[in-house]
């Protein structure tokens, strides 16, 4: 057992010697191994994972013929002709080296004489371009294509006048853009001053949130959009924006008040904010807050009085709701001022709580304000 020849087998020493004597042989022979050898690694699967069958997830509107381009159809490309592309666009046959670069030439080739050649957007039904959209039946052909080029093509531009305006790409290259502005001016910019404009389905949603794209101009064009439509107030998720309106809107009243009371209306409001705080209180029995913020003469105190009238309402009966509407004219006699921004403008912060027993009714208020040297408690 101290003597292992060399020619014994592992087999054979398994059948003879204990476990223990096992264990010491193994580890004498781990002796015999420089001791800084990393452990061998596990052997790496040798199958490659399978290319997902194109054929599958094809939509049922694209067809594509199992011909390789020919070369009589890439010189007639080259001469701007248009050509019905028959190649395997995301076929299974593979070209060889210099093929693919012949075919992939053309391709973008083709794309750009349709742009070129129609700068409204549409496309020949032969066009390969075509078979890259989805068709829908109720839409029709062009107009889904038309749709989506249209969308790809419009953009907003950053123009010298220190203004963003729309226009459309008339060419592209790394380090300019041609851009056909909407007031038929046509300038070369930066693509650096672009930003992708969402099509004019999307002007003046409701919520931000439904742009394609959310970018400074487009969200300034949606306000501006809404605007002057009278509607002051566009939803970002679950931030109200309030525009101010410097103007008599109707907007606001008892019909108003009943409507959104009664859910009847979701379009943003000032009224659903607040209902939806009232409502979040009553089923979770939480304290809701409603900050409003902004620079002098957004609005907000105007804002806090409409939500203050809208949660009288839905908390009135008691009489002491008047009384807190009324604070607002005391407080106004006493810490509003004219300055250059606004004739009323409040000269100090507040923190204004009502407060509701379990039947839903006001049962209290707590006003406080705030200046830079005092801090007035109100009570009820
Ligand atoms: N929803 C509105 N509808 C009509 N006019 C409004 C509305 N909101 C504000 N305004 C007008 O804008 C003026 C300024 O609004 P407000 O005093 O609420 O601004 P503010 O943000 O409280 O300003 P400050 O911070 O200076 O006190 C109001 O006096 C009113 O004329």
């Amino acid at each position: 057992m101290r003597s292992f020849t060399s020619t014994a087998s592992a087999g054979t020493l398994s059948t003879r010697l204990s476990s223990l004597e096992i264990m010491l042989e193994s580890l004498i022979k781990g002796d015999d191994q420089p001791r800084d050898t990393l452990p061998a690694l596990p052997a790496r699967p040798v199958t490659r994972g399978r290319r997902p069958a194109s054929r599958k997830f094809r939509p049922p509107s694209l067809k594509i013929e199992t011909d390789s381009p020919k070369r009589e159809d890439i010189s007639a490309l080259e001469s701007n002709k248009e050509v019905v592309f028959k190649s395997g666009l995301f076929g299974s046959k593979r070209l060889s080296r210099n093929e693919r670069k012949e075919a992939d030439s053309p391709y973008f080739k083709s794309i750009q004489v349709e742009i070129e050649e129609r700068p409204e957007g549409l496309v020949s039904p032969n066009s390969p371009v075509l078979s890259a959209f989805p068709v829908d039946e109720n839409l029709g052909l062009f107009d889904t294509l038309d749709y989506a080029l249209k969308k790809r093509l419009r953009v907003w531009c950053w123009v010298p006048e220190g203004k963003w305006e729309t226009g459309k790409i008339q060419s592209l290259s790394d380090d300019d853009a041609e851009i056909l502005l909407s007031n038929g001016k046509v300038i070369t910019v930066s693509p650096d001053v672009l930003l992708p404009a969402n099509p004019s389905i999307l002007d003046g949603v409701d919520d931000l949130i439904q742009l394609s794209y959310l970018n400074e101009p487009s969200v300034l064009h949606n306000l501006r959009v809404r605007f002057s439509r009278n509607f002051v107030y566009t939803k970002a998720g679950p931030v109200l924006i309030a525009l101010n309106p410097f103007k008599e809107v109707p907007l606001y009243g008892k019909d108003l008040i009943s409507a959104y009371r009664e859910k009847q209306m979701d379009s943003p409001h000032v009224y659903a904010i607040a209902d939806a705080a009232f409502t979040g209180m009553m089923r979770d029995g939480i304290n809701q807050s409603i900050i409003i913020s902004g620079e002098s003469g957004a609005g907000k105190t105007e804002t806090a009085k409409i939500a203050m009238h809208y949660l009288a309402a839905l908390g009135g009966e008691s009489g002491m709701e008047y009384q807190i509407l009324q604070t607002n004219s005391i407080l106004e006699a006493f810490g509003n001022a004219k300055t250059s921004r606004n004739d009323n403008s409040s000269r100090f912060g507040k923190l204004i709580e009502i407060h509701f027993s379990s039947t839903q009714k006001i049962c209290g208020a707590k006003i406080q304000t705030c200046t830079n040297i005092s801090f007035i408690p109100f009570r009820f």
